[in-house]
């Protein structure tokens, strides 16, 4: 079995083709390095099972020649930075719905069998149902980050059926751990490294939100890939999250803490009503029943997420 991963070398993608690798497949990965890094698959480099191209997707070309000879792709490749919604819309348009769209035109002239895609929490917007299932709408997502998500959705699921492959959906919660290189814990513990004294906390501080470890991401998609592929659906969509919730003021509090500081908190107040920018969901908690209906669970709560994400990207 012959195995793409677009967006490989990031966060998320280095951790799925660590498990991919341990468990034998041959494993190509497409990834232009703007966000992710060689460093982060540098044990596979020489392994005679793994392919490295280097590429962006947002060339047609590339994502045809990537897909050549593959069975199944696991998309992770993206922009993942909610903020930058209001200041750059047209790159995350293209960075999450046009290579996207890209992958689909090259999926249907290959033998690609299935495809997962790493969609998010913030296709539900200020969810009004709390923990949000999967059959919640109608979807209204709050920022351009979250709508180009459900857009990439949206194409999956018709090309899915038109071109006879079958793909599965996951709507991940805020995911940390090793290898982060972007979100509150990175952002906290390098403004602490700068100034030990303040801490400066975009929002009210009370944005509640659950965190999933990387390696219990890793492994729900993994075991609910082999739950979809027996099922033998077209296509479908899972939530991949925690059942508890974390506020931002307390992941503060939990990076101080490892660091051995006690800095002063400072809020800005953000934006409508203590958001950190414009289209920050305020309160993210998924239902994870279906998820877990497959003999899933997650092994760490959101706070010891957190606390082993902090340990490990102090040790980095
Ligand atoms: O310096 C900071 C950085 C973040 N925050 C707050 O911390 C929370 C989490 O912010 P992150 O940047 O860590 O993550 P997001 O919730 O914006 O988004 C993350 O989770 C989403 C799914 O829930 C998406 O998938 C997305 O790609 C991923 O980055 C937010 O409420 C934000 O306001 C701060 O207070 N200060």
């Amino acid at each position: 079995m012959k195995v793409l991963v677009t967006g490989g070398a990031g966060f998320i993608g280095s951790h799925l083709v660590d498990a991919l690798m341990e468990r034998g497949y041959r494993v190509r990965v497409l990834d232009d390095l703007s966000a992710g890094s060689l460093k982060n698959i540098e044990q596979w480099l020489d392994n005679s099972r793994f392919e490295f191209i280097k590429g962006d997707m947002r060339d047609p070309n590339i994502v045809k020649e990537a897909v050549e000879d593959v069975d199944i792709v696991y998309h992770l490749a993206a922009n993942p930075e909610v903020r930058i919604s209001a200041q750059s819309p047209e790159l995350l348009y293209e960075t999450n719905v046009l290579i996207t769209y890209n992958l689909l035109q090259a999926i249907k002239d290959s033998n690609v069998k299935y495809l997962i895609f790493t969609s998010s929490s913030t296709v539900y917007g200020d969810a009004k149902v709390i923990p949000t299932p999967e059959d919640y709408g109608p979807l209204e997502p709050i920022s351009v980050y979250g709508g180009a998500k459900l857009a990439a959705e949206a194409l999956i699921s018709g090309y899915a059926h038109i071109f006879e492959f079958h793909a599965v959906v996951f709507r991940l919660a805020n995911i940390i751990g090793a290898r982060a290189n972007h979100g509150v814990i990175y952002d906290f513990i390098n403004k602490l490294k700068k100034n030990p004294e303040v801490l400066e906390i975009l929002g009210d501080g009370t944005q509640r939100k659950s965190y999933l470890h990387v390696s219990d991401t890793v492994e729900g998609m993994l075991h609910i890939f082999e739950y979809f592929k027996k099922e033998g659906k077209i296509y479908d969509v899972y939530n991949l999250g925690n059942e508890d919730w974390i506020t931002v003021k307390e992941i503060a509090e939990i990076v101080s803490e490892e660091m051995g500081l006690n800095p002063e908190f400072r809020f800005t107040g953000g934006v409508d009503g203590g958001r950190g920018w414009k289209g920050d969901v305020k309160f993210m908690l998924l239902d994870i029943t279906k998820a877990k209906s497959t003999g899933w669970k997650p092994k760490m709560n959101s706070y010891e997420a957190v606390r082993r994400t902090v340990r490990e990207l102090l040790k980095a």
